[in-house]
């Protein structure tokens, strides 16, 4: 059976971080975003982290940071993977990536007017760019960088991009099942979905989420048996 990841992104708290890993989180995101609620220090990071078991990777989630930024967290947090989630260009995120040696994800927001054509070429072209590109992350176009809990058109996802993207985008318990059966993602980011306020997650929606897209895998594999066998 298809397990579609999961990372709970915006961790602030201890509490909330071993919430999510007792859940079966597969990744926990950290925002290195002065400007966001969820913002947290280079040491606040580090230390967070002490409490990750191995196998649980940690994300670095940056907005248009500099070289020296992104250098800060990767000597302090033990971080396995970047968010790129600015106005950076792919020859931009290559150079970051490269001067912490580590991969990234990139992140692109989904207008009502993005089209199937450019979602493709814009994968392309970070593949191109860089050996450390991961793969794309989609989001929903708001006036402001994320966390917004905004939903985009799942149909606007490409059937062939589906399997390695990281969808993401105002997901929450309510929704999330029906958005893992639809699109079938690589895996899914939630962040204001299973907070119980800005910055602060609650146990419970974390809990749920976490079963509203195991449901949604055990449908898809059904559904993939069912095609098999007809
Ligand atoms: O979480 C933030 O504060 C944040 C700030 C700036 C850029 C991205 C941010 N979070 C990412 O936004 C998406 C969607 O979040 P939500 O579930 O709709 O709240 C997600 O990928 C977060 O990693």
């Amino acid at each position: 059976m298809q397990r579609t990841r999961i990372k709970i992104c915006g961790i602030t708290r201890e509490e909330d971080l071993r919430a999510a890993v007792s859940m079966g989180a597969d990744a926990l995101g950290f925002v290195f975003y002065p400007k966001s609620p969820r913002y947290v220090t280079p040491e606040q990071a580090a230390e967070l982290c002490k409490a990750l078991p191995p196998y649980v990777s940690a994300v670095a989630l940056f907005v248009n940071a500099s070289v020296e930024e992104v250098r800060a967290v990767a000597a302090r947090a033990p971080l396995s993977l970047i968010q790129f989630h600015g106005d950076e260009t792919a020859e931009q995120c290559a150079e970051l990536a490269a001067a912490v040696q580590r991969p990234f994800v990139r992140a692109f927001r989904v207008r009502p007017d993005t089209t199937h054509g450019e979602l493709l070429e814009y994968e392309r072209a970070y593949r191109a760019a860089s050996p450390w590109f991961s793969g794309l992350l989609l989001d929903t176009w708001v006036d402001a960088y994320g966390g917004a809990g905004k939903v985009f058109d799942w149909s606007l996802v490409p059937k062939e991009l589906a399997p390695r993207v990281v969808l993401s985008g105002g997901l929450n318990v309510q929704n999330a099942t029906d958005a893992v059966v639809r699109v079938r993602p690589f895996a899914v980011d939630v962040s204001s979905g299973v907070e119980a306020q800005k910055g602060i997650k609650d146990a419970r929606r974390i809990a749920d989420f976490v079963g509203a897209v195991r449901a949604a895998d055990a449908i898809a594999s059904s559904e993939n048996q069912h095609e098999r066998s007809s």
